[in-house]
């Protein structure tokens, strides 16, 4: 891979986002690309960005072989340097053509939400694994696939990458065969540019509900909105959820780019919304699985032949929602029914709903329901399906971010729930003790009973151990997450799947 400096001047101003230039070699091309001055840097282009940049940072990255840096201001007047007036756009725009454009090879499917871009995505990969085995790359919150071996799979840090990474592994991608990518477009994505100058083939908007609003997020909800509405605007054809709050803001930015034709609504209330191409309706659930009905009702809805009954491998009335969108996304790859059928039967999402029966200890769920909204979705859906159980909660909020998640898990926990053990979930600098009573002091404790148990191993083995057979035991929040982030590390944890299990080989035999 390589960039010519003279090359990347002229894509900066063709985006204006050239400010000035000084080089001291004109011909200069440059072999490696980079924002971290702790990488390799040589005959590198380095560039300057974010909120903790340090100055040392470029002079480190210059004595470790960088020939040439971007900044929004000039640190070092003697260097090789480019100005620029964005340096999130000028690190994405450049990144994507020091990397071939990759994107132009690639099939791309994008999904935005509150909640459900990762099953979702899930949902798609897996269908569309049927139809194009080994060719579909994911970008999602939790693995990122690049190509068909396993040594291409790994663990996301990010939902939506920093654009460097972003190109980065899309060029991976593309060297490794794969010909479609599904990944989920964050509102910080947005925010951050990371996602600068790509049109994706397909965009989907799934929800918003209030979310990521704080000192490090967006600061207002009217933010939040707006950055996720332009997943609409950057989309060629776009699927919407009929029922997201903001419809009409939501719609209104698909509109600006893409026709009626190219514009598809789902809902599951067609005498509420006259307007949709998809109906879906419930029609069983047990507790694996529930089928679903998907009716076309426009006559373009019906020229993708995806309306008939399908089965879901989890459960949940939001997921079926999900997998509508997802069924969607299918068809209009002109993926077979049956395929779209298989692959969601399949389909796996992991720390997403993912049941554990027991012998005496009632049914357990692990699933990353981690605001008010989740939890809410998920307690409604386990309360109107098993109004006989009793609804048990592990669950506990993290620390330096999401604060306004605990008033929401108060208010869930007391709407919907019958027992709760608060627990630890990723402390960070706070003491995770503090977390709990704050989560617990709003909880009406007439409606739902409480204990606090810190260790996350001790409070799953305690409600395991005090559920009995027609109980509903939830372990919320944490999903698949295989770290309690705490003062700065990630402490290794084995998952709530995982310390379930093993309590349960010792108390049942399993
Ligand atoms: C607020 C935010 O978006 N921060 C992201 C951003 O950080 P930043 O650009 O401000 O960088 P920084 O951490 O201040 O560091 C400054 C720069 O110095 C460099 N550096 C640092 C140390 C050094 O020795 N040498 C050096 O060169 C760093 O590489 C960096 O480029 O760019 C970094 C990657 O370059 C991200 O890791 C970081 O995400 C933080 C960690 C994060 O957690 N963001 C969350 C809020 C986020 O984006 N979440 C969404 C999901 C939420 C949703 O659903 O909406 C996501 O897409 O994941
Ligand atoms: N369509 C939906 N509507 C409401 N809640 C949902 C929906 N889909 C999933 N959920 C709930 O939200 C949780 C997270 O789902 P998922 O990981 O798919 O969403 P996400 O958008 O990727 O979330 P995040 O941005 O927090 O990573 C699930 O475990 C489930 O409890």
């Amino acid at each position: 891979m390589s960039l010519k400096i003279s090359a990347a001047i002229e894509i900066l101003k063709q985006h204006d986002l050239l400010v000035s230039n000084h080089l001291n070699e004109p011909d200069l091309v440059v072999t490696n690309i980079s924002y971290n001055s702790r990488e390799d840097q040589s005959n590198g282009i380095f560039f300057c960005k974010g909120n903790n940049f340090k100055a040392e940072y470029l002079q480190q990255a210059v004595n470790s072989g960088a020939e040439i840096y971007v900044a929004e201001k000039e640190f070092d007047r003697d260097s090789n340097n480019i100005i620029v007036n964005n340096i999130q756009k000028a690190l994405a725009i450049l990144s994507a053509a020091f990397f071939g454009n990759p994107e132009n090879d690639l099939f791309i499917i994008a999904f935005t939400g509150t909640k459900g871009k990762t099953t979702t995505s899930y949902f798609i990969h897996d269908i569309l694994q049927k139809m194009y085995p080994k060719k579909v790359a994911l970008f999602s919150t939790i693995d990122r696939i690049v190509g068909p071996n396993p040594e291409d799979e790994f663990k996301s840090d990010l939902t939506t990458p920093e654009s460097l990474d972003l190109f980065r592994d899309m060029r991976r991608a593309v060297d490794n065969g794969m010909t479609h990518l599904v990944m989920e477009v964050s509102s910080q994505a947005y925010k951050k540019d990371r996602v600068y100058g790509l049109n994706f083939d397909i965009g989907g908007f799934l929800n918003i509900t209030p979310d990521h609003i704080g000192a490090n997020e967006h600061p207002t909800y009217a933010d939040y909105l707006f950055c996720k509405k332009q997943l609409m605007i950057n989309s060629k054809v776009n699927i919407i959820n009929r029922g997201t709050n903001d419809f009409d803001t939501v719609y209104e930015a698909a509109k600006q780019t893409s026709d009626d034709k190219d514009i598809y609504l789902f809902a599951r209330d067609i005498e509420k919304f006259d307007d949709i191409d998809f109906e879906l309706s419930s029609k069983e659930t047990t507790l694996s699985d529930s089928i679903f009905n998907l009716k076309a009702v426009s006559d373009k809805a019906k020229n993708l032949h995806v309306d008939q009954d399908y089965k879901l491998g989890i459960v949940g009335d939001f997921n079926e929602i999900n997998a509508t969108a997802a069924i969607i996304a299918s068809g209009l790859v002109n993926v077979p029914d049956k395929d779209i059928y298989d692959g969601l039967k399949m389909a796996h999402v992991p720390g997403r709903m993912e049941h554990i029966n027991t012998k005496s200890h009632g049914t357990i769920f692990v699933d990353y329901a981690h605001n008010y909204a989740s939890m809410k979705a998920l307690l409604s859906f386990l309360r109107n399906e098993y109004p006989k159980s009793q609804i048990k909660v592990v669950v506990g909020s993290p620390g330096d971010k999401g604060i306004s998640r605990r008033a929401g898990f108060s208010k869930v926990l007391t709407e919907l729930a019958d027992s709760a053990i608060l627990t630890t979930d990723d402390p960070g600098f706070e003491d995770p003790a503090d977390i709990c009573k704050e989560i617990d002091g709003k909880i009406d404790h007439s409606k739902v009973s409480t204990k606090i148990i810190l260790d996350r191993a001790e409070a799953i083995k305690e409600m395991i151990d005090t559920s009995s057979d027609d109980d509903i035991v939830v372990l919320a929040a944490k999903g698949d997450d295989a770290y309690q982030k705490t003062r700065g590390k990630d402490v290794p944890y084995p998952t709530d799947t995982v310390v379930a299990k093993n309590i349960l080989k010792d108390i049942e035999g399993e």
